[in-house]
């Protein structure tokens, strides 16, 4: 149902990629007008298919490492234009790194001189591979600043400093929110990110592949929760800092496993997959948690969809796009 608040015209980098998408939908569905900038680089332009028509939604084929001069009159600006999954990172480091700097450079130059208020999504992976779980926003990290992570981690947190120093120096209005692991529909089987990983080899009935022991934790949240706490932020007064946005709940990559299993045998019918191990990846966090007191007490926000629930739509999801997603 289309609810109706106070009209913007808003604009979303990485609009073409699962979250981006995600947040369309809901930004439009919220009777906004929204404008759309994807370079296609780590996803498919079918993933706008279902937005393409709308009478509210304009899209643009660009890069951000480029200005964006010409972009028309708009109130707020989402940055989500950044590959996220560690396989699709590292392909092109140099990019992921400019992306973050001159991308990130380049859309707080046009947040300052419109005079508007723009939300950057950082990410969990600030934290590294962490001393203490979970992580509050005031943790500082521990992460390599010369391996094949690097790219990515010492990014997204280069990105967060020229926030902090655009801020200081020049006013500007700035929401940043570190995402913790999402998951949900609209991320490709080709992804390379766990989930989508494990759902598409289960329902393909391939082995399940664990890189390391699988005692590695991650915290799942779902994708409308994640785009629902985005949206909260941004329209919150509150600019002090980073805010953490994730499910507090945590699981074993193990554990992970052996639910998607279960569930695709329940949902399909399909025979049990084998779940294997294979050597760990390096620099790879070994537990994640994300303390999630600022947003629930500052936006009033919380994460609502269990992982079992979220599981199950977003294995319906896959099995609607054949058991293979939109990979490019
Ligand atoms: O097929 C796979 C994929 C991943 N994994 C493991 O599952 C865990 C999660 O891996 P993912 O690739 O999904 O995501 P990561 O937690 O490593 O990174 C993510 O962190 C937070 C976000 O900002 C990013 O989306 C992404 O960088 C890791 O321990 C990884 O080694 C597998 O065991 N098998």
């Amino acid at each position: 149902m289309e609810q109706t608040v106070k009209s913007l015209r808003i604009l979303v980098t990485g609009g073409a990629g699962f979250l981006g998408s995600n947040l369309i939908e809901y930004l439009l569905a919220q009777g906004h007008e929204v404008v759309g900038i994807d370079n296609f680089e780590n996803v498919s332009p079918q993933n706008l298919d279902y937005v393409a028509d709308h009478p509210r939604f304009n899209f643009v084929k660009h890069d951000i490492q480029s200005p964006l001069d010409f972009v028309g009159e708009i109130d707020q600006i989402y940055n989500l234009a950044c590959p996220a999954s560690p396989i699709q990172y590292q392909k092109n480091p140099v990019s992921t790194l400019r992306t973050c700097f001159i991308g990130v450079d380049n859309l707080l130059n046009l947040a300052q001189s419109r005079g508007i208020r723009i939300l950057h999504t950082s990410t969990s992976e600030v934290y590294g591979d962490p001393h203490i779980n979970p992580q509050p926003e005031s943790y500082w990290g521990n992460v390599n600043p010369f391996g094949p992570r690097s790219c990515y981690d010492e990014g997204k947190r280069v990105a967060e400093a020229l926030c902090y120093a655009y801020r200081e120096q020049h006013g500007i209005d700035i929401r940043i929110a570190r995402i913790f692991n999402t998951y949900g529909p609209r991320m490709s089987s080709s992804d390379g990110r766990v989930v989508s990983s494990f759902i598409a080899a289960a329902l393909e009935g391939k082995e399940l592949e664990i890189t390391g022991d699988g005692t590695s934790t991650r915290s799942f949240q779902y994708v409308t929760d994640c785009v629902e706490g985005l949206v909260a932020l941004m329209n919150s007064d509150y600019n002090n800092g980073p805010m953490n946005i994730g499910n507090d709940e945590e699981f074993t990559i193990q554990q992970l496993a052996e639910i998607v299993v279960e569930l695709v045998v329940e949902m399909t019918g399909k025979p049990k997959v084998t779940i294997v191990h294979r050597p760990p990846v390096v620099d790879d966090p070994t537990v994640r948690r994300p303390q999630i007191t600022l947003a629930r007490e500052t936006l009033r926000w919380r994460p609502t969809v269990q992982l079992r629930e979220g599981l199950r739509k977003t294995i319906q999801w896959h099995i609607e796009q054949g058991g293979i997603s939109r990979a490019k």
